[in-house]
């Protein structure tokens, strides 16, 4: 299994190319599924999830091909309609088959993707949306087996605002017979990049960006091409990275509207930012200020963003409080990074954080994607040498980080 060594106490200086986003282009690669018609997709991020969901999509009979950030899809040869629990188990987006597969043909036999690190993360909303509109669901043996002749369209409210519920419920209601409308919907920027991609399909949407979403069904969607949205998640981890360890980084290929909460967080901390049309200037100089926060689903604070602001925080200036309102689970990194010197105190959601002095260099061990991004940012900051260990969480969704670190001054290596 593949380690990171890094040797901590470099200031971060040159330039960053942002990938595409992971949690836009897994839906967009599943959209495949919903026409006979070629996709032609750029700015796919190279990750593990993307590789894994090739897989399960080939296994389908969509044929894929991929040439660096090129994907081309055409799903006129699908015959298997199962997602087995191999696959799930691996990578919970892999339930983003089971609305095309439904809306477009009549079933779908998909693995349950059960709990995992951050949390249980139950798929109790996916089905019942899929069951109002007119779906039979059987849950048997670990799987969903759905059936619908031809789902309707409906009225669906979700008891949470869902990411990738909602996903899978729009991809549905392309296809549906007449008019559903997703109240609660979800407004993160890769639900409006997916629902971008379905309109140049020929899908009739409307409220894109919203909470409601109101979706005409039609008879079949045609080919287009689309490039996916920059990755918000990596571009917030880099400027954590620069706001830890201080430098002057640009971001290229990325936007600044899509990370609001983040970077209001990141001038308080005291970072210095500047933008234009699709690049982002770090500076810092100094040592950070403490910043609270709470997650929150779009517009506000991401949870996809906390731990790496935990990193930041355990170096700054005085105390903060983070509470996590989305994952019950999603504070593992706290453990690691108290055994590198930080003084994290968790109390119930919340963790507070005793800004320290420095951190020192240790052994760690990731436990999810992006505890393991917090974990870089640490050994970035502490002092000697510090060994990360489980990188294949990592993996799953970024694409050569140690390489961009590299690029801008850090001393990072994989240990094969
Ligand atoms: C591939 C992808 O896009 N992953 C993102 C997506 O995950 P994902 O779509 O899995 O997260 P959700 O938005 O669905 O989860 C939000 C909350 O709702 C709960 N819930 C969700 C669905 C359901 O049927 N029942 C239920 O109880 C979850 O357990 C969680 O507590 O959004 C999360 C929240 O922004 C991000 O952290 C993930 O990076
Ligand atoms: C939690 C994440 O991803 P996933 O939903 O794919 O597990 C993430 O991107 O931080």
């Amino acid at each position: 299994m593949d380690k990171l060594l890094i040797q901590g106490g470099n200031r971060l200086s040159g330039e960053i190319t942002i990938s595409g986003a992971k949690n836009a282009a897994l839906p967009i690669l599943c959209a495949g599924l919903l026409s006979s018609d070629q996709l032609h997709l750029s700015n796919v991020p190279n990750l593990h999830d993307v590789s894994t969901i090739l897989k399960l999509l080939r296994q389908m009979g969509l044929k894929a091909t991929q040439d660096g950030h090129f994907v081309t899809l055409q799903g006129d040869a699908i015959t298997n309609l199962e997602a087995p629990y191999e696959m799930v188990k691996t990578m919970r987006a892999s339930i983003l088959v089971l609305g095309p597969l439904l809306a477009r043909f009549g079933e779908a036999r998909v693995s349950l993707p059960g709990g995992c690190g951050i949390g249980s993360r139950p798929v109790d909303q996916h089905i019942k949306g899929l069951q109002a509109m007119g779906a039979e669901i059987a849950i048997e043996a670990g799987y969903i087996h759905a059936k619908a002749k031809k789902l309707k369209g409906t009225r669906v409210v979700t008891d949470m605002i869902t990411v990738t519920g909602t996903e899978n419920l729009l991809m549905a209601a392309t296809l549906a017979d007449g008019e559903t409308v997703l109240e609660n919907a979800a407004r993160e920027p890769e639900v409006t990049d997916l629902a971008n991609l379905l309109v140049a399909m020929g899908a009739k949407i409307d409220g894109i960006g919203t909470d409601r979403l109101t979706i005409q069904g039609v008879d079949k969607l045609h080919g287009a091409e689309h490039a996916v949205i920059a990755d918000r998640i990596e571009t917030g981890t880099f400027l954590c990275a620069v706001a830890a360890t201080g430098g002057d980084v640009m971001l290229k290929n990325t936007r600044s509207h899509i990370l609001d909460a983040v970077l209001d967080k990141l001038r308080e901390a005291g970072v210095i930012l500047t933008s234009g049309d699709d690049w982002i200037r770090v500076q810092m100089a100094a040592r950070p200020k403490a910043v609270s926060f709470r997650t929150t689903e779009y517009p506000g604070f991401p949870t996809d963003m906390q731990a790496q602001f935990m990193a930041m925080n355990s170096i700054a200036e005085g105390t903060s409080h983070v509470t996590e309102t989305i994952f019950e689970n999603r504070f593992m990194h706290v453990q690691e990074m108290n055994r590198l010197g930080a003084a994290i105190d968790v109390q119930g959601n919340t963790a507070i954080i005793k800004g320290v002095d420095k951190l020192v260099g240790a052994p760690v061990m990731a436990t999810d994607l992006r505890a393991s991004a917090s974990l870089v940012i640490s050994g970035l900051v502490a002092q000697g040498q510090t060994l990360i260990e489980r990188v294949y969480h990592l993996d799953r969704g970024y694409d050569e980080m140690e390489r961009k670190l590299s690029a801008v001054g850090a001393n990072i290596e994989r240990i094969k």
